[in-house]
């Protein structure tokens, strides 16, 4: 069941009327569908998934597949369409990436057994699984360098709410847990970035909770909240690990317990018979995280750009990783920066390392780049969906992971996080590649069905039979000569096809020798007349191919026998397999952070416990190398130094208010500090000349426009909402982004919010701020408060024209230049100069002495909250006597309009007289 908004629904024909003697194979689909109406069902018939009734019209429309009929349903033609099996996968991918789930329903024996039981009854079937978003494993469908998550959301009521997510990669194996609350669920699940949520039903109508899930469409499927039952969840966990006990797994809360629960539960509903190889659940601590809220990390266009595209991502311009796993370790880091320096300067040690040992590097690159995606295969071994080349994957895995073990070896001191990396490779089970080895031979089908793939020399009784088999058709060549010979028939041929078997050709014009004698009757049988052929056979090529056929069919039957022995002696071996991956693709991500920092000049940032955020000539690390590649002009780097200022007895992080004209650099300017931050806590280098960051506890930005109207958010409003949780929750740790706040509103009103934004800012949150606008009275604020600071970006006017230098220096703005830019951008002639003298008319008016006014007059901000407290508690009071009689006398709702106008007309005059 998938939430209201989320799959589309399939349903099967007229529920309400009675289904009257339906066809035996219509009546099975139809209960088969019954079981699973949310899904499509494909329904296996031969080489075919057949759909039908208004899967088939859904399926047809949704993959461009004509639409037939076959027979008849309550005096109606059912609709049918159909995929060939061989090709399903596409056809399979198309719909989940639609939003559809899919039922496989099989044929669970051969059509002949069925006919056994009589003529009428039909081949036995049943779904062998359910593929849905998060749980398709086949190579052809998932995208190497992007992690397949399913999260399941579990909730426990007892001493007030308690929610944990648990997630599960079954494409990998990776199993991860921990608690979260109403506020983080959001956050949490964007740093995830799930394929599938799975939640109880009660807990996704939470009316709190509620407008997180949505924000998931079609990802979020809803299930019983039996699956979640947190009192038999430990139970259920140490059942699919085949334990007696989860104790030494860790202590897991209940809610940790439930997650776990509803996530397996919904793995062996969609699995059916099979069981994935997980690795057990690890807790995550929030703790040990950056925290992003989910506006930053969409604006900061980290994996994706606001358009939805990865080019011009960050992750895209930093990732130099050549395998599959290194690029989703890479994602998962970007996703979740650290906040423990000790851990974060682990990592930088190790990327230095490799920096310093380029020749080190680039070896282990190599080697790296014909690294298999093992824990993939590992994952459709397990699920029994894997091929011949899934065991190749695991045998030549463990041949890199040797070579890269005995390099490291070689070496004499490495960092820690190398060292590490290098101790999970020690223990790959070597024993597993020699048996692989052993086994498989050099080209491998994709398919075990296909056979050919064990080598020979591997089972004695194969390659006897496989003996056979080739000694016979060298038999059939020999026998063709002969018959040849014996009819002097020299272009007779033997054939084979799967109707007739092997069978004798000969042209219809050379047919006579094979028919005209009655002994040539009764050797060459007649088997089919073709408009110019002929074919027979005889008793010793009918002999010969029986035996051809034993002998083949006992060779495959051998060879899938070894393939289950090989699988099995391999998933047995997952969780050291999987080590050795995972110690490979951070091998692989040190390696390209080392080859990105070394070919764009970064810095190794110092990471620490300060408060510090002072950073050297630092650049934009997406725009800077898009400017390179259009071999324009270089980025200009920038100083930003938000380092704390002493304020009383403590030390806080400084703001800086950044004034300057359009187009001059100030968005790129915000962001590229903030991604300058995020890179050194993944453990990255970072685009400057040097960097000195205190560790940041949690990250804010409010950056870019965008509405949200499907939530009835107004661009203003999503302002608002976002400016709002950045004073609610940033610290004394954190780092604050803010672009332009204010600007979706009137001029005053939009000063008013900015200019308290930057005071709260100062006097509350305490925290490392950049502070972008258009609003050059809010420099001011630089008089009376000491931790703020005022910059701008440093402009050429050159014969009324303006020139960017994208340079941010101390000072203030005193324009914005944007009737300039506005021109540039092709603004007609006329409303260029119209505008200017407007611009002209407005800056006579004098708008600074009016701040200098403003400044003075306003009292302290510590006043103005003392003053907001004191207020809250009180009721507001009218102290206009006439206005409030005014009011009393209206009744809004019985006024028209007009009316109402004239009523606020009225008000409007009573108040102007009494001031
Ligand atoms: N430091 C820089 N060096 C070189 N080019 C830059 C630099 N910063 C910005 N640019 C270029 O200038 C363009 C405008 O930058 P940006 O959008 O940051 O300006 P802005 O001041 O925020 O403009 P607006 O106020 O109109 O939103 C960018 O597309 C970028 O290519």
């Amino acid at each position: 069941m998938s939430a209201e908004t989320s799959t589309p629904q399939t349903s099967t024909p007229d529920a309400a009327k009675p289904v009257s003697a339906p066809t035996p194979m219509i009546a099975q689909f139809l209960e088969i569908k019954a079981a699973n109406s949310d899904s499509l069902l494909f329904y296996r018939m031969g080489d075919f998934y057949e759909l039908f009734f208004s899967d088939a019209e859904i399926a047809s429309k949704a993959l461009g597949i004509a639409l037939t009929k076959r027979g008849k349903h309550l005096d109606q033609d059912i609709p049918m369409c159909g995929v060939p099996v061989h090709a399903a996968d596409d056809y399979l991918q198309k719909l989940i990436s639609k939003g559809y789930r899919v039922a496989v329903c099989e044929q669970l024996e051969d059509p002949a057994e069925a006919k056994k039981r009589g003529s009428k009854s039909v081949v036995r079937r049943d779904v062998t699984r359910l593929v849905t978003p998060a749980t398709i494993t086949e190579e052809k469908l998932l995208d190497p360098s992007d992690t397949s998550y399913l999260v399941a959301v579990g909730r426990v009521k007892a001493n007030g709410d308690v929610l944990a997510l648990a997630w599960i990669d079954i494409t990998t194996g990776q199993f991860r847990l921990m608690e979260t609350d109403a506020r983080r669920l959001l956050p949490d699940l964007m740093r995830i970035g799930p394929k599938e949520i799975v939640v109880a039903e009660p807990v996704y109508h939470d009316e709190i909770l509620k407008p997180s899930f949505e924000q998931f469409g079609r990802a979020v499927s809803l299930q019983p909240a039996v699956l979640f039952d947190s009192a038999t969840a430990a139970q259920k966990l140490a059942k699919f690990y085949g334990v007696q006990t989860t104790d030494s797994f860790g202590d897991f809360s209940r809610a940790e317990l439930s997650a776990a629960a509803g996530a397996l539960a919904y793995i062996e509903k969609t699995q059916i018979a099979e069981r994935p190889s997980l690795q057990r659940p690890e807790r995550e601590s929030e703790s040990s995280l950056l925290f992003i809220d989910p506006a930053t990390r969409l604006n900061l266009e980290l994996e994706k750009t606001l358009n939805g595209s990865r080019d011009g991502s960050l992750l895209k311009s930093i990732d130099r990783t050549v395998t599959g796993g290194g690029a989703r370790l890479l994602a998962e880091r970007l996703r979740a920066p650290l906040t423990d320096c000790g851990d974060i300067n682990q990592r930088l040690d190790a990327v230095s390392f490799f920096l310093s040992e380029d020749d080190l590097g680039q070896k282990l690159r190599t080697l790296l780049k014909s690294m298999p995606d093992m824990p993939r295969a590992i994952s459709r071994l397990s699920l029994n969906r894997g091929g011949p080349r899934d065991l190749a994957a695991i045998s030549n895995g463990l041949k890199v992971t040797r070579s890269i073990f005995d390099v490291l070896s070689a070496c004499e001191m490495l960092p820690q996080e190398i060292q590490s990396a290098s101790d999970n490779l020690a223990m790959a089970p070597d024993d597993i590649h020699q048996l692989l080895e052993r086994a498989l031979g050099d080209e491998l089908p994709l398919l075990k069905r296909d056979g050919g793939f064990v080598a020979n020399g591997y089972n004695d009784e194969l390659d006897e039979m496989r003996g056979l088999r080739d000694q016979s058709r060298r038999i059939i060549a020999e026998l063709q000569a002969k018959y040849a010979d014996d009819t002097g028939v020299k272009s007779l041929k033997i054939k084979h096809n799967n109707v007739l078997g092997y069978f004798i050709e000969v042209t219809a014009l050379n047919a006579g020798p094979l028919t005209q004698t009655d002994e040539a009757k009764g050797k060459y049988i007649h088997r089919q007349s073709l408009a110019n052929a002929m074919r027979f056979t005889t008793t010793e090529l009918a002999d010969l191919e029986s035996k051809i056929a034993s002998a083949a069919g006992r060779a495959l039957a051998i060879e899938l026998g070894v393939f289950d022995q090989l699988r099995d002696a391999t998933v047995a071996e997952a969780d050291g397999l999987r080590a050795c991956a995972q110690a490979a693709s951070v091998l692989d991500v040190t390696i390209a952070l080392a080859e990105l920092a070394g070919g764009q000049g970064y810095c190794r940032p110092i990471v620490d416990d300060s408060r510090v955020f002072n950073i050297t000539a630092g650049r934009h690390p997406v725009v800077e190398q898009a400017l390179r590649k259009q071999a324009g002009a270089p980025f200009v780097a920038n100083d930003c130094d938000l380092s704390p200022r002493t304020d009383g007895d403590n030390e806080h992080g400084a703001i800086w208010v950044l004034t300057g004209p359009n187009m001059g650099g100030k968005s790129t300017f915000l962001r590229q500090n903030a991604l300058i931050a995020i890179m050194a806590q993944i453990g990255s280098f970072v685009p400057a000349g040097a960097a000195h960051i205190g560790a940041i506890d949690r990250l804010f930005s409010r950056v870019g426009a965008s509405d949200d109207l499907a939530r009835g958010r107004s661009t203003f409003m999503v302002e608002m909402v976002e400016t709002a949780a950045i004073l609610n929750q940033a610290g004394p740790n954190s780092l604050v982004i803010l672009d332009e706040i204010g600007r979706g509103t009137a001029t005053f009103d939009g000063l008013s919010i900015a200019w308290a934004t930057i005071e709260y800012l100062h006097e509350q949150n305490k925290c490392r701020t950049l502070f972008a606008t258009h609003f050059h009275e809010l420099t001011a604020l630089s008089e009376r408060h000491n931790r703020l600071a005022n910059v701008t970006i440093k402009v050429k006017e050159w014969n009324g024209d303006v020139i960017f230098l994208h340079e941010v220096i101390h000072g203030a703005a005193d324009r914005s230049y944007g009737v300039q830019v506005a021109r540039l951008a092709g603004l007609p002639d006329a409303v260029v100069a119209r505008a200017k003298h407007v611009l002209e008319e407005l800056e006579t008016q004098g708008r600074e002495s009016k701040t200098a006014t403003l400044i003075d007059d306003l009292p302290l901000f510590s006043t103005e909250i003392a003053r907001a407290v004191e207020n809250k508690s009180s009721k507001p009071v009218l102290t206009n006597n006439a206005l409030n009689t005014a009011l009393d006398d209206m009744t809004p709702d019985e006024m028209t309009p007009m009316q109402a106008m004239e009523a606020l007309y009225k008000l409007k005059s009573i108040a102007a007289k009494k001031e």
